[in-house]
């Protein structure tokens, strides 16, 4: 047996970045990982998606050009992207493992399980710990339908050395509208299917009914209020069924809706640690129900977005709570975002509290035709920015653009530095450019 100070169960962000601030403090620390060190983001999440949605970013841009200074029209070669795509995440696992060893940690390439007696089981080793913390993240969830084996995940997806004529995606969240922009880029006829009529529910709600007009306006087949219940294979191909006679023939059927806390197989029940089906529950220190076991990261039950920074972020605040920081974790805001083009992004207080409450006010602005959008020509571009009145400081932002990205992480640092309106315009900003916009968005 073999005994730390803290025992890591998942080389994920949220693992392998406590890890290393751990030893910074000189402590003694093991990580235990069962796939690939690095974790969802950098080997089957946030990095290898971006990376191949540069094909949906050349080929928008060069389409929106047509006629305005650019002709003919370039096309996404998958395999080469795929490659280009691994030249990047192929490296990672090993990159992320020796960083770890480097720095002192011992790492355990095996699945982490608690035992009866309160060790932990990995592969052949018992490791002994003063503290453990859980952070094995989530895994695609597969609907349970018959058929539910030919389902494919987005780490398949993420890995497609072909793609298909024709694919298909049950469940319009993140990762199906990411995807899915990703494969009709790469040319694939894409169906999007949706079992009620509220995709991408944590966004507003008009906003996302111009992201899917948009995308059916480019000819994605997007289905709401579809639910689906069958996949049967027929020969090369898959027929998807579902209620009211729905029935569709596809090359390949991602399963999009949801992901599942990794929590069912690591012996919780041996160590008295409470969970839900959304994870693990902690306290305000993210402790769990025993007092020796922290969590952090997608594998902790919250309503709160789970991503990368966020999973980041925790695992600042617990380093620094380990070494007897004993103040409360208080998250700022979260922005999120669902890559595309364009991308939909939020954060703050949404649009609607300013319906009924006269103490906000709803700054609403179509930018299509702002210089920066008709520059390259862009379709569709608008915000909506929720203003405090008294205090004069901007409590929200939803953003669609092809730019969403760089405008939110702004709005985001006002809210969170509660800046006055007054004060960011007393800044003078290179122009023209995003951020010099915003003082007329705000
Ligand atoms: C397709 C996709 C796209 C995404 N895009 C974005 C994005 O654009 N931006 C963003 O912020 N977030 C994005 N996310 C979410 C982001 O990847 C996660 O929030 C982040 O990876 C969470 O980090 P984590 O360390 O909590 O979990 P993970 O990174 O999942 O790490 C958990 C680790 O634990 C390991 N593990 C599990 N069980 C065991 C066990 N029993 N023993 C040992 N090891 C175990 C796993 O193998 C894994 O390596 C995306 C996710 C997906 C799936
Ligand atoms: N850009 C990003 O930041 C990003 C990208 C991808 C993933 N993520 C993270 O990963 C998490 C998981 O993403 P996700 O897209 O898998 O989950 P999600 O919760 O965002 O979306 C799942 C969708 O599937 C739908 N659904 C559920 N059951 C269904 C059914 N039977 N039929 C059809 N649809 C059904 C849900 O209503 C929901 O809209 C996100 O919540 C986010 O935290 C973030």
């Amino acid at each position: 047996m073999k005994s730390y100070e803290v025992v890591i169960l998942g080389g994920g962000v949220a693992g392998g970045t406590l890890a290393h601030l751990l030893r910074r403090q000189n402590k003694t620390v093991a990580v235990v990982e069962d796939n690939l060190f690095g974790g969802t983001c950098p080997n089957r999440g946030c990095d290898p998606k971006k990376i191949l949605l540069s094909g949906l970013e050349v080929t928008q841009t060069v389409d929106n050009m047509q006629g305005n200074g650019i002709s003919g029209h370039v096309s996404v070669n998958w395999p080469d992207l795929m490659r280009h795509k691994r030249q990047y995440t192929d490296p990672i696992s090993n990159a992320m493992q020796h960083s770890l060893v480097s720095d002192g940690v011992d790492t355990y390439h095996e699945h982490a399980a608690f035992t009866e007696d309160g060790y932990l089981q990995a592969g052949n080793n018992l490791l002994s710990a003063d503290q453990f913390v859980i952070a094995t993240g989530q895994r695609p969830k597969i609907l349970d339908i018959v058929g539910k084996e030919f389902f494919k995940t987005s780490t398949d997806f993420l890995n497609l050395n072909e793609m298909p004529a024709d694919v298909t995606f049950v469940g319009g969240g993140y990762i199906g509208f990411e995807l899915a922009g990703i494969a009709h880029a790469a040319g694939a006829k894409v169906h999007l299917i949706h079992h009620n009529s509220h995709p991408l529910k944590q966004f507003d709600s008009q906003l996302v009914n111009e992201v899917v007009a948009h995308l059916q306006a480019i000819g994605v087949d997007v289905q709401l209020n579809t639910d689906v219940n069958a996949i049967e294979k027929q020969g090369d191909r898959y027929c998807i069924s579902g209620d009211d006679k729905f029935k569709l023939t596809t090359d390949m059927v991602f399963c999009t809706a949801g992901r599942i806390p990794n929590i069912d197989t690591i012996g919780l029940e041996n160590m008295s640690i409470d969970a839900d089906a959304h994870g693990i529950i902690v306290n305000n220190y993210l402790q769990s129900s025993n007092r020796k076991v922290f969590a952090m990261g997608d594998v902790v039950s919250t309503s709160r977005p789970k991503l990368t920074p966020v999973a980041g972020f925790e695992a600042n605040y617990l380093a620094k709570h380990l070494n007897g920081n004993s103040g409360k974790i208080n998250f700022p805001e979260i922005p999120t975002l669902v890559f595309g083009q364009p991308s939909l992004a939020q954060v703050g207080l949404p649009s609607k509290v300013a319906d009924d409450n006269k103490h906000y006010l709803l700054i609403t602005n179509d930018m299509t035709k702002w210089y920066s959008y008709h520059r390259l020509n862009e379709p569709l571009a608008k915000a909506k920015v929720v203003v405090d009145r008294d205090n004069e400081t901007v409590v929200g932002a939803t953003v669609l653009s092809n730019h969403a990205d760089y405008l939110i992480n702004l709005f985001t640092s006002m809210i969170d530095n509660q800046m006055k309106i007054d004060d960011f315009n007393q800044q003078i900003l290179a122009y023209p450019t995003l951020a010099s916009d915003v003082q007329y968005l705000i």
